[in-house]
């Protein structure tokens, strides 16, 4: 199985960055895994939250093949802990799909044919983040659930 996780918009943050790189480096000794950045839209200034959120969801689906199981990082999605995290994906895995797609959203979230492709939700918290942290916390947490499901002394319980 491939992981993809796709977000929306550039970071400037070189500290997020430099942060993002670690783990992504950290997880991909354990899975295929791919990051894609969907380039902020031109002149959002002058579009609505609604035409942003329209424009970007079509870069997302033109990303997205018809096999993939399509999960959207959303605060309004099923909270897992670390450990049931783990248990899922190591599900996927055994189910012999091809490709699991985490999105992360804009910063006015999803647009309803976003919603409507997926295959269900994950919260990372009842709060809202920021759509530039997020990435990194979902980077993290895919880190962590591969370090349970190997044992290996990152984690603790
Ligand atoms: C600033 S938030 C958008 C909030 C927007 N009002 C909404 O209703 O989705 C930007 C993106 O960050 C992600 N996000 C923020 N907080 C999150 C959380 N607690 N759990 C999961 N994803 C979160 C989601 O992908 C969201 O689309």
């Amino acid at each position: 199985m491939q992981i993809s996780l796709i977000a929306v918009g550039k970071t400037d943050s070189k500290d997020l960055m430099n942060l993002m790189e670690t783990y992504q480096k950290r997880l991909q000794h354990y899975i295929k895994f791919n990051f894609m950045v969907i380039p902020d839209i031109k002149n959002s200034k002058n579009l609505s939250e609604a035409q942003q959120k329209t424009k970007e969801g079509e870069l997302i689906l033109s990303h997205i093949q018809s096999s993939d199981h399509v999960l959207l990082i959303d605060e309004r999605g099923k909270q897992f802990s670390s450990l049931s995290f783990s248990d899922f994906l190591q599900k996927k895995m055994n189910g012999g799909l091809k490709q699991l797609v985490f999105v992360i959203g804009g910063p006015y979230g999803f647009s309803d044919a976003v919603y409507a492709r997926s295959n269900g939700k994950v919260s990372l918290s009842s709060m809202t983040f920021s759509h530039q942290m997020v990435r990194l916390f979902a980077l993290e947490q895919l880190y962590r659930a591969f370090t349970i499901l190997r044992n290996e002394p990152y984690h603790h319980r």
